[in-house]
């Protein structure tokens, strides 16, 4: 055991300055950068120096242990977090190139380009079908064709079409917990984003549950870019071609997942993925 073993984190030692890369590359390079990102909530710096590229086609899992800034910096891709007061970012982050909080951008189109899926299924109190197509509803289409088209190409995108195909007018909230996360990712993709953002998708559901929406991310892979937040190292492991450890607001190590969990280049990394602390 080293000695930041089971240290409370104020007493930790400090993290490298310098983060350490050696992440796989998509053929098709990438669709986020993220450079010199930083990130505070009132006076509270919780994101420092973020420098990370988000590969196309690939799946990344962002791992670290509780407050490190996980969901701080997935909300930042989108933007969710532009409604808390006092916050304040340093940096750039741009998808294909585009400036994200550069001046004029259109935040309701930037967040329909990343579909968002979050630790507890929110489905909406209407039926599955309305669910699915609630996003082109939205945008004002109303062509049945169009949503009869989009509503099955999207379960079947989630895996969930052979099990609601029959009951498309029924409540989505009659679904089980595991159906309604998989629905929400049917609604997520409904309107063709190109990156999938999941802020711990499977927290709240059994192990069953759990191997689907596994199974499911696993299937979406190249079809979209998708950043998962997790505390579950065996799912990182299992479901990510690139991990990226976070500790104390900083990105410590990004690198391609196997290397993360059975070689890890940075002490800190090893002793997180090793269960030393968390
Ligand atoms: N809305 C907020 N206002 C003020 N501070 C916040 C807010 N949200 C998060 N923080 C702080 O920012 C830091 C990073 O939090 P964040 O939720 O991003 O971490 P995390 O790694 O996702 O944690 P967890 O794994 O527990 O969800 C923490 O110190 C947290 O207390």
């Amino acid at each position: 055991m080293t000695d930041s073993a089971m240290l409370e984190p104020s007493a930790r030692p400090a993290p490298p300055q310098e983060t350490t890369y050696h992440f796989v590359t998509s053929p098709e390079g990438s669709v986020i950068d993220v450079s010199d990102f930083k990130l505070w909530y009132g006076s509270s710096q919780a994101l420092y120096d973020i420098n990370l590229t988000f590969q196309r086609g690939l799946v990344t899992a962002l791992i670290g242990p509780s407050g490190c800034g996980k969901s701080t910096l997935l909300r930042s891709l989108n933007r969710m977090n532009d409604l808390i007061d006092g916050l304040s970012i340093d940096g750039q982050i741009t998808i294909n190139g585009q400036d994200i909080y550069g001046p004029g951008v259109d935040v309701i189109a930037l967040r329909k380009r990343m579909g968002m899926v979050f630790q507890k299924p929110n489905p909406f109190a209407m039926s599955i079908y309305d669910n699915v197509v609630y996003p082109l509803r939205v945008d004002g289409i109303t062509d049945r064709r169009i949503l009869d088209e989009t509503c099955e190409r999207a379960l079947r995108g989630s895996a969930l079409w052979d099990e609601v195909k029959d009951r498309l007018k029924e409540s989505a909230l009659g679904m089980s917990g595991g159906q309604q996360q998989r629905l929400c990712i049917a609604r997520a993709i409904a309107s063709d984003p190109e990156v999938l953002l999941m802020d711990e998708p499977c927290s709240a559901l059994d192990p069953i549950a759990t191997a689907k929406i596994e199974e499911l991310i696993d299937e979406l892979r190249g079809h979209y870019t998708i950043i998962i937040v997790t505390h579950n190292m065996q799912q990182a492991g299992r479901v990510s071609d690139n991990t990226a450890f976070m500790y104390l607001g900083r990105l410590i190590e990004y690198g391609k997942t196997e290397t993360i969990f059975t070689a890890p280049k940075v002490p800190q990394t090893r002793d997180y993925v090793t269960g030393r602390f968390g």
